[in-house]
């Protein structure tokens, strides 16, 4: 991760203190938020059965009754829908109480309170907003702070709020519950492919991860901004968590959007870039954006999985049995400047990897 830390993002206004300023309906919202696809693309909403993602069962996975079945399940997700919502995923609900009602709190800080957090010019970690990297790029109607939570000794206290008093504490507890629950899914996913479960836990197992928190303010004109733009996550796996019950993700299926509809206390789970390339594409990638509530907040959570840093990024032997290797290799850490260096155009970057068939 060192590299990444040097590189800068573009300053950009608090979209929270802007929304106070233009949420009217008649007041104006500066050109550079005004998304024109956002209104132009097809979206499916209220769908159910096989259009709906899958729920996944933590239970079911460690039931040896059941394992099979729902490794069959699970398997069938992350190739079809690079996402599934996982529910019994045992992670008290005490902490994930916790450690929302502190985000909510922090967020709802005077605006000077928050900025004693801000990222500084070459960090990404801090309080602030998702990565710009050029003038005329179009910018979204979010605010975030992210923080580097494991391994524990590289973690920046300067970024981590004071107040709300019980914050570090809640979000330590956050991060120490969803541990074991993380490497226990790579383990199963390596499971559902007929891979050793080691494979995935070597690349891993007490590796870096990161938080960030998205706080999406509301805008009388939803339709004509979006939270946070079309993306893949570059890493192996993504836990979201919905903080605030305010719906809003919406992810990519046959050129159409598909809008989430969260279960209460359920994760959902994404694969990223990393884990799509080493599963020699058996796992997919896929493209998701957030949107705004006209008249609510909405806040999310993303617990990032990084990979080691060393990493020579290509398809795992066990996930090539049948010796067709679809990814070119790459270094982790060059897949990772490409990400910072260029426009967040996801499945493009994956698409420069991928070898003819
Ligand atoms: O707000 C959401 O639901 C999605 C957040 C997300 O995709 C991210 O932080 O990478
Ligand atoms: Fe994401």
């Amino acid at each position: 991760m060192a590299e990444v830390r040097t590189i800068g993002s573009l300053p950009v206004p608090n979209v929270q203190a802007l929304a106070g300023t233009c949420n009217g309906s008649d007041e104006q919202i500066p050109e550079r938020y005004i998304r024109t696809e956002a209104t132009c693309e097809e979206v499916i909403s209220n769908y159910h059965g096989d259009m709906a993602i899958p729920i996944i069962d933590l239970n079911k996975l460690l039931s040896p009754q059941s394992s099979e079945e729902e490794c069959v399940k699970l398997r069938s997700a992350c190739q079809y829908w690079g996402f599934f919502q996982l529910i019994n995923h045992g992670v008290p609900e005490e902490v994930i109480e916790n450690f929302r009602s502190n985000i909510i709190e922090f967020f709802s800080l005077p605006l000077d309170a928050k900025k004693e957090y801000s990222q500084l010019p070459n960090s990404l970690e801090g309080y602030g907003q998702t990565f710009v990297f050029s003038e005329d790029q179009k910018l979204d109607w979010g605010d975030m702070l992210y923080l580097q939570v494991h391994p524990t000794d590289s973690r920046d206290l300067r970024f981590w709020p004071t107040h709300p008093a019980s914050f570090r504490q809640s979000l330590d507890q956050y991060s120490s519950e969803t541990k074991s629950l993380s490497l226990c899914l790579f383990e199963f996913l390596a499971k559902a492919v007929g891979a050793e479960p080691e494979s995935l836990l070597g690349i891993f197992e007490e590796q870096p991860r990161g938080m960030r928190m998205n706080y999406y303010p509301p805008c009388r004109q939803s339709d004509k901004v979006i939270g946070l733009s079309p993306h893949t996550d570059v890493v192996g796996l993504t836990l979201l968590l919905q903080v605030n019950d305010v719906q809003g993700l919406q992810i990519k299926r046959d050129g159409k959007w598909f809008s989430v509809d969260a279960l209460s206390g359920a994760f959902i789970v994404n694969i990223g870039d990393t884990l799509e390339i080493l599963s020699n594409g058996k796992f997919k990638s896929v493209e998701h954006r957030a949107m705004i509530h006209p008249n609510k907040e909405r806040i999310s959570t993303a617990l990032f999985h990084y990979p080691r840093d060393d990493l020579l990024l290509s398809p795992l032997p066990e996930f090539v049995k049948d010796g067709k290797v679809n990814y070119r290799s790459i270094s982790y850490n060059d897949f990772m400047m490409q990400f910072f260096n260029q426009k967040r155009d996801g499945r493009n970057r994956l698409e420069r990897l991928k070898l003819e068939q």
